[in-house]
């Protein structure tokens, strides 16, 4: 299927610093149409395509602007005929608009609801649509109390009683920097099914907690331009932000497409190995060498590849993807130090980086290693490398990542939902936008570090390989399970053939 394209001022993620800044640029401009009108007014437009036969709407609203474009929207639907609920939760002084905002909501037919009739309810919520207008970017703390009893209550009768919940701005109680539910495990968040979020995109709306509460996330710039001086600081990694794949000269050999060494295979984990090197394979690396510690298997199944024990390999130019299976046996780190200590172009991903976690000689070599490299931890590694907790890595995904790429000089890929990617010397991010729940299986990952290293052999810098393998590899993913094959299901080894698929056609696409 082709791949979607995302408009391009869509892709730019804004931290909310940069969103009160271009707040304030907006402000100073003294619009004769406050930014409030234009939110509620997008969020009008957003409802009534989505409902556009008036019927029972439940809006939540807070003390903050939050709040105030919420109860704008009360009063606008309330005179579109819509059958409006409004539940307040106020405390506080209001700021000027949000005072207006109240002011036209009190004087139209919107009636007001205690969050107590709400949270006593265990039946039926007689709502076709709920609006979340609790919290925005203002969001300062875990939610609790009253408000939590009310975020319960409404995700517990929109699930039950599949109610579309519009989130304004971002869903009350995820942090719209990092995406985490603010409280961690104690916190609370709305499982919105769209997010209609103001003045630009943000990160928090698409890694970490995102994928389970934001949903369909639309944008609306609001009509206001974007100062030269607000800069984005990431972009979404997805169709449209892809490098292209080197051109196959018809005059080439397969050593023109690099050569590459799994390095792994402790007792009982060839599995690794194999399914990294069917990936180099299967994406193009012109040979593959599959390097075992112990577990020397030969792959009947694809006789291409050169399995081999990894001490007998002579290191020539090839790129190495170390740790799929590698175990963390003296002997494992002394292949490992024999591999950082080549300098080629490098991945390292699995065992490799737990040895690196745990080793300091091997921390001072990779610091001597000039080559490029791709760090691939998944969060407990990452944390381990950090040497940080896992729930704090995954509080900041973002920061994380780019720690992780300043401290090992290395471009990193920290996957889970919404894998980051960073790179040394250059703050921009990037959030991956493709995969799901199906590759939370064994495996996935050495197909990813496998990729990796077929896409550095044939040319592309550590920072395009890094961002290319990503897509692709969730890409494929997403498309085994348009065809069944998955969520539930879906085997490391299934991916290898789809990620195929997937460069081939991201191929005939660049070419078009
Ligand atoms: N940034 C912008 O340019 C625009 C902002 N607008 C709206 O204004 C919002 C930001 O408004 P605010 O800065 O007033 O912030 P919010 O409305 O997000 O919330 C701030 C208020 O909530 C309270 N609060 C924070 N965390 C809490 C918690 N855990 N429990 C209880 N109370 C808590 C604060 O004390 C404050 O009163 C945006 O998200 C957006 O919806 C829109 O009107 C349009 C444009
Ligand atoms: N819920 C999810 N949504 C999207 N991608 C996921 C999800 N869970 C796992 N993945 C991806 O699957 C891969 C799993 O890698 P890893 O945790 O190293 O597994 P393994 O070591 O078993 O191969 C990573 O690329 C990760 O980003
Ligand atoms: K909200």
């Amino acid at each position: 299927m082709p791949y979607p394209l995302i408009p391009a001022a869509h892709l730019r993620l804004y931290p909310v610093s940069a969103i009160r800044a271009m707040e304030q640029a907006s402000d100073n401009q003294q619009a004769p149409v406050s930014l409030m009108e234009r939110a509620a007014a997008a969020a009008m437009r957003l409802v009534t395509t989505l409902m556009p036969e008036p019927g029972a709407v439940l809006i939540l609203a807070g003390p903050g602007d939050n709040g105030g474009d919420a109860a704008l929207l009360a009063a606008m639907l309330a005179s579109a005929g819509y059958s409006v609920d409004i539940c307040a939760l106020l405390s506080g002084a209001l700021s000027a608009d949000s005072q207006a905002s109240w002011q036209r909501c009190s004087h139209s037919s919107a009636r007001r609801i205690q969050a107590e009739q709400l949270t006593a309810v265990h039946g039926y919520f007689p709502y076709q649509l709920i609006i979340d207008g609790l919290f925005g970017i203002g969001l300062s703390r875990p939610v609790s109390g009253l408000a939590a009893d009310l975020i319960r209550a409404v995700n517990r009768a929109s699930e039950l009683q599949r109610i579309p919940v519009i989130a304004l701005d971002i869903p009350s109680g995820l942090s719209a920097d990092t995406g985490a539910v603010v409280g961690g495990t104690q916190g609370i968040a709305i499982r919105a099914s769209h997010t209609l979020s103001f003045l630009g995109n943000k990160p928090g709306l698409h890694t970490a907690d995102a994928k389970d509460y934001a949903g369909h996330v639309i944008i609306d710039f609001l009509e206001a331009s974007v100062s030269a001086d607000v800069r984005e600081t990431g972009v979404l990694n997805c169709a449209n932000t892809l490098p292209a794949m080197p051109k196959r000269a018809g005059n080439s050999h397969k050593g023109s497409f690099g050569d590459v060494l799994i390095a792994g295979g402790a007792a009982g984990m060839s599995g690794a190995v194999l399914l990294a090197a069917r990936t180099a394979l299967f994406s193009g690396a012109g040979r593959v060498y599959a390097g075992m510690l112990e577990a020397i298997a030969t792959d009947y199944l694809h006789p291409e590849l050169m399995c081999r024990p990894l001490q007998q390999h002579v290191l020539q130019k090839e790129i190495i993807v170390a740790g799929p299976g590698l175990g963390q046996s003296d002997s494992a780190a002394t292949e490992l130090a024999r591999l950082i200590a080549a300098n080629h172009t490098m991945v390292l991903d699995a065992d490799a980086l737990n040895l690196l976690a745990q080793q300091t000689p091997l921390q001072s070599a990779l610091q001597q290693h000039t080559a490029e490299k791709i760090l691939t931890p998944h969060p407990l590694e990452a944390a381990r490398l950090l040497n940080w907790t896992v729930a704090e890595v995954q509080a900041d995904r973002i920061a994380a990542a780019s720690e992780l790429a300043h401290r090992y000089q290395s471009v990193i890929i920290l996957k889970g939902a919404g894998s980051v990617l960073c790179q040394p010397g250059n703050a921009q991010y990037r959030i991956n936008t493709s995969g799901n729940p199906a590759l939370a299986t064994g495996g996935t990952g050495d197909v990813l570090a496998g990729l990796c290293g077929a896409l550095l052999a044939q040319g592309l810098t550590a920072w395009d390989a890094a961002c290319l393998a990503c897509w692709l590899h969730g890409t494929a993913a997403d498309d085994l399970c348009l065809n069944g094959t998955g969520p539930v299901g879906l085997t490391a080894s299934e991916l290898i053939p789809a990620i195929r698929r997937a460069l081939n056609q991201h191929i005939a696409l660049g070419q078009l």
